[in-house]
């Protein structure tokens, strides 16, 4: 058997990539923030005290990426010994999105330009507005702003509510966004107008819809539940995941994976939403037992560090966040045998400490183990397409056309007795 396993800690960055400046993003640093603020006693909130803790994400390598990345270590942090391979990870994709990210993680980066709805108010086309008003039958739409989610929902859930309006809202990122209420508007009305709106969106070349359902009673109430869908374009070409599943393996997708590939290549697919229940399911997955020539690719997308801490420019949520996720990894790395592989990454930066609430372009982590990896740096990595690389070498595929495996294949295909 052949086993990945590849853990994404959504807009988990590692320090502003060389192309930060063309997004506004020169000197974000999400984890180098996070570490600074928690050094400086700036994080004590909630339960959490005193410097960044993450023991385990630093034996296998994440300090020493990040000082890679920046040219300087983490405040409060010790280097200590490691027993992982590590690198930083540069994007080539136009976007700091999340589909971008992630289809340049899976080998194909998005070169091409999404559109954006870049006016912060009165955001979307008339025309587009009024064909999904008459087409969902809707008394009218509220919001057409960017936004922050949270936010918007404590201003204008209530208007919603009364008026049977949905929230129709973007950012910087290449989406269209409906928030609505799941008993008053209903989440199965809510998923069909978001399947209208991404019709409606052909013409615009927008790479998401995402449905926004939330409850409660009142603005001081409005929560946002884990109904969240996210309505993809294809990637562009076929990714590792498509390459691994067409070829006969098994393509486990674990919470927001499979939406972020638009169920290309997805041979399973496990909900969960908060990242006690994301960790649970991947460990589970593990657990299963699989036939001896079984090649299969675990993904899972941790999606609290990017929603609930990034974009909420929450330092110390994102910090706790991240020490409960480095408190499970041991459970996570006792289940690893030596051939399996495991890549611990992200997708963008989200650096809590920045201005407004967007992404920031940041170089990525990865930090693999197993699979005959010697411990130690794997330098700059030019695209994050060399873990989609290192996946197609790893399972025996053929090459990828972008990004240079760090694995190397010979040594795969003869430990698989190929
Ligand atoms: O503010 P919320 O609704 O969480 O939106 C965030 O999530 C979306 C997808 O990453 C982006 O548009 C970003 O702004
Ligand atoms: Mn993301
Ligand atoms: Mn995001």
């Amino acid at each position: 058997m052949s086993r990945a396993i590849v853990l994404v800690m959504d807009s988990f960055g590692i320090g502003a990539a060389p192309d930060a400046e063309r997004f506004g993003d020169a000197g974000a640093d999400t984890l180098g923030h996070i570490a600074e603020a928690c050094a400086r006693g700036q994080a004590d909130d909630r339960g959490r005290r005193g410097p960044l803790q993450l023991p385990n994400l630093a034996r296998l390598g994440l300090y020493h990426a990040h000082r890679e990345a920046t040219g300087a270590s983490a405040a409060g942090i010790q280097l200590g010994e490691i027993d992982g391979a590590y690198a930083h990870a540069m994007e080539v994709s136009s976007g700091k999105d999340t589909p971008s990210g992630h289809w340049e993680i899976a080998g194909v980066p998005v070169r091409f330009d999404w559109g954006y709805f870049e006016d912060r108010e009165q955001s979307f086309p008339p025309q587009l507005l009024e064909a999904l008003i008459e087409e969902a039958a809707l008394p009218g739409v509220l919001g057409n702003c960017h936004a922050s989610g949270t936010e918007i929902i404590a201003r204008l859930g209530e208007e919603h509510c009364a008026s049977g309006k949905p929230i129709v809202y973007t950012s910087a990122d290449s989406v269209f966004q409906i928030a609505a209420h799941e008993d008053s508007f209903g989440l199965e009305r809510l998923l069909s107008l978001c399947e209208t709106a991404r019709r409606l969106l052909e013409p615009y070349n927008i790479g998401r819809v995402i449905a926004r359902p939330f409850v409660g009673d009142d603005a001081a109430s409005f929560q946002r539940t884990g109904n969240r869908r996210d309505y993809s374009v294809e990637p562009p070409s076929p990714t590792v995941l498509s390459k691994l599943h067409d070829a006969g393996g098994e393509v486990v997708a674990i919470g927001k994976i499979a939406d972020i590939y638009a169920h290309c290549g997805i041979s399973r697919l496990i909900k969960a939403s908060g990242h006690d229940a994301l960790m649970a399911a991947t460990l589970a997955a593990m657990d299963e037992p699989v036939a001896s020539d079984t090649q299969r690719l675990i993904m899972t997308n941790f999606v609290d560090f990017d929603m609930v801490y990034g974009h909420r420019r929450d330092v110390s949520g994102y910090a706790a966040a991240l020490e409960a996720f480095d408190r499970q990894l041991p459970a996570l790395l006792e289940r690893l045998t030596d051939d399996d592989l495991l890549v611990i990454t992200a997708d963008h930066g989200c650096d809590p400490t920045w201005q407004g609430s967007d992404h920031t372009r940041e170089f990525i982590p990865v930090l693999a183990s197993g699979a005959g990896l010697a411990a130690g740096s794997l330098g700059r990595r030019q695209s994050f397409a060399d873990i989609g690389q290192s996946l197609a070498s790893y399972f025996g595929l053929a090459p990828m056309a972008d990004g240079e495996s760090f694995i190397e294949r010979k040594r795969a295909l003869d430990r698989r007795g190929a």
